[in-house]
């Protein structure tokens, strides 16, 4: 049998597909270790044209994953960059933008975000808000554009990375996908040929290459976007607004929550940072605490 290196380019149940050497072969796991996901690179044991069977993984460099209360579900590794896309329709949720940066900062991914839907009348005055807070105040960068027409902006951000899209469903993110990578217009048809077949299927982050060096990874169908794996202690780091002023409460510990002394109550007080983002950090806080779902 021969063995090779593949990458995971999407999964279905405990199928994964793995591409190695321009092929794409559907491979199970070896052994009891079946928790693999798209961007994983792995060893092969292939078994003949089309079929593989992975035998091992090769240590990732990060693992993006979401949580709730009761489990946790990864999404995809080896990552360079998160772009978030966000719209003003269907349903914008600002937890859901705040989740994802957290996310991003986590694991040390840069987070970029793409404002959606552009060519809409309501988008401007949306877009100028969230500019002034995630742009002008917490330096995030963000991109303005209608994938409809065209996504040629994107261009410079993706070359040389592997980039996953998140956001929300119905955001624009397989319309962004199929203008970058022509080879993903295939698959979504066939996804929807198996739908119209009544079978059932279930949509999964793909992994399409842009060109030699630079992949996209598209995430369908979130709805929400859990935190519930990360340690109490170090979210605030994950705040670019508090984290610059970590060290100055009168507890070395403090939560900013409560606590007496606290710097970033101050500030907050003061109007210096920003009364939704701070209620979404409490929030969080609060359910890794308590741990419940939200
Ligand atoms: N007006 C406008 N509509 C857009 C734009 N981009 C995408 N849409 C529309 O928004 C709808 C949802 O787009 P999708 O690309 O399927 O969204 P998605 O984020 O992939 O959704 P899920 O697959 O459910 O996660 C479609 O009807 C698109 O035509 C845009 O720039 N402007
Ligand atoms: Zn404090």
């Amino acid at each position: 049998m021969r063995q090779q290196q593949g990458l995971v380019i999407n999964s279905h149940g405990r199928f994964f597909n793995v591409e190695s050497n321009g092929k794409v072969y559907q491979s199970t796991a070896k052994g009891k270790k079946t928790e693999f996901v798209v961007g994983d690179t792995v060893a092969i044991d292939i078994i003949n044209d089309n079929q593989a069977s992975i035998t091992e993984l090769v240590p990732r460099n990060n693992l993006i994953y979401r949580s709730d209360h009761y489990r946790s579900k990864i999404i995809a590794s080896n990552l360079s960059q998160l772009l978030i896309v966000i719209a003003v329709k269907p349903n914008f949720n600002i937890g859901f933008l705040d989740s994802c940066l957290i996310c991003a900062e986590s694991s040390a991914i840069k987070p970029v975000i793409i404002i959606n839907k552009m060519d809409l009348p309501e988008s401007t005055e949306f877009a100028q808000k969230l500019t002034d807070l995630y742009a002008n105040t917490l330096g995030y960068e963000i991109i303005k554009l209608s994938a409809l027409n065209n996504c040629e902006q994107l261009g410079n951000y993706l070359k040389n990375q592997r980039t996953l899209l998140i956001g929300q469903s119905g955001v624009g993110k397989s319309t962004i996908t199929n203008q970058i990578c022509p080879e993903a217009n295939a698959k979504t048809g066939e996804i929807a040929k198996y739908e119209t077949s009544g079978r059932h299927t279930t949509t999964h982050a793909t992994l399409y290459h842009i060109d030699g060096n630079s992949d996209l990874i598209d995430c369908p169908g979130l709805q929400e976007f859990g935190l519930f794996h990360l340690d109490i202690e170090k979210v605030a780091w994950y705040f670019p607004e508090i984290r610059d002023h970590l060290g100055n409460c009168k507890f070395h510990n403090c939560l900013h929550l409560n606590e007496p002394g606290c710097q970033i109550k101050t500030m907050l007080n003061e109007n210096l940072i920003d009364s939704n983002r701070y209620a979404f950090y409490c929030r969080l806080i609060n359910n890794l605490k308590t741990k419940k779902h939200y």
